[in-house]
């Protein structure tokens, strides 16, 4: 683990950050994303997991835009573990907290990147006997470092390639609050 940072560096990083991308502009794409799956599984009574930390944010916001019964859950997959690159590893620290046998299954998360984090968590679902696994991300970041194969069922927005946080995503295990996405400065 790299050496903590002090709020006065942390409020350097939100003051150097870009925005890419307002709250104006997330609200209105979690919107989309919302009828697009409500599009989809509205007569599924789907199993929602929210891919912790970084899908708590979204799934937060976008689980009250869904007017349909479904479950909620939680999993805990890391690769990034407070760095902004990947460990070799995915580490599992919690495991799916509901029952998914037969159910349709849908993975919140706030970032494809790499896509490694969605396969190996899809994977696992269908382990557990999911009849049907879906994804949805908010962002989608743009580059060609993708698990080959690897596909999202809902996208929110499309991000460049740099290193992004705010709205569930953190610089450093910080900013996850931060109303807006945000690059940082020279990443
Ligand atoms: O597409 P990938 O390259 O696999 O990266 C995306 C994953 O990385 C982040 O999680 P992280 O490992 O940082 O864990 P966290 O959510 O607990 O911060 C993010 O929340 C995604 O789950
Ligand atoms: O750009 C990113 N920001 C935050 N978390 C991430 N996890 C993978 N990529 C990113």
């Amino acid at each position: 683990m790299t050496e903590s940072l002090s709020r006065e560096q942390l409020n350097t990083v939100m003051d150097e950050a870009d925005l890419l991308k307002s709250k104006e502009e997330v609200e209105a794409a979690l919107d989309t994303l919302a009828a697009d799956i409500t599009a989809r599984l509205a007569d599924k009574m789907p199993v929602v997991y929210s891919i912790m930390n970084g899908g708590l944010v979204v799934a937060g916001q976008l689980l009250t835009r869904l007017k349909f019964p479904l479950e909620q859950g939680y999993m805990h997959a890391t690769r990034y573990r407070g760095e902004t690159s990947a460990q070799a590893d995915l580490q599992w620290q919690a495991p799916p907290s509901v029952p998914m046998d037969g159910r349709t299954v849908l993975i919140v998360d706030d970032i494809f990147d790499e896509g490694y984090t969605l396969e190996a968590v899809v994977e696992a679902c269908k382990a557990q006997g999911a009849a049907e696994v879906l994804t949805a991300v908010l962002v989608d970041k743009q580059h060609d470092r993708k698990a080959p194969g690897m596909k999202v069922d809902f996208i929110g927005l499309e991000v460049e390639d740099r290193y992004v946080f705010g709205f569930g995503m953190d610089y450093r295990g910080y900013w996850r609050n931060a109303p807006g996405i945000y690059a940082v400065k020279g990443l």
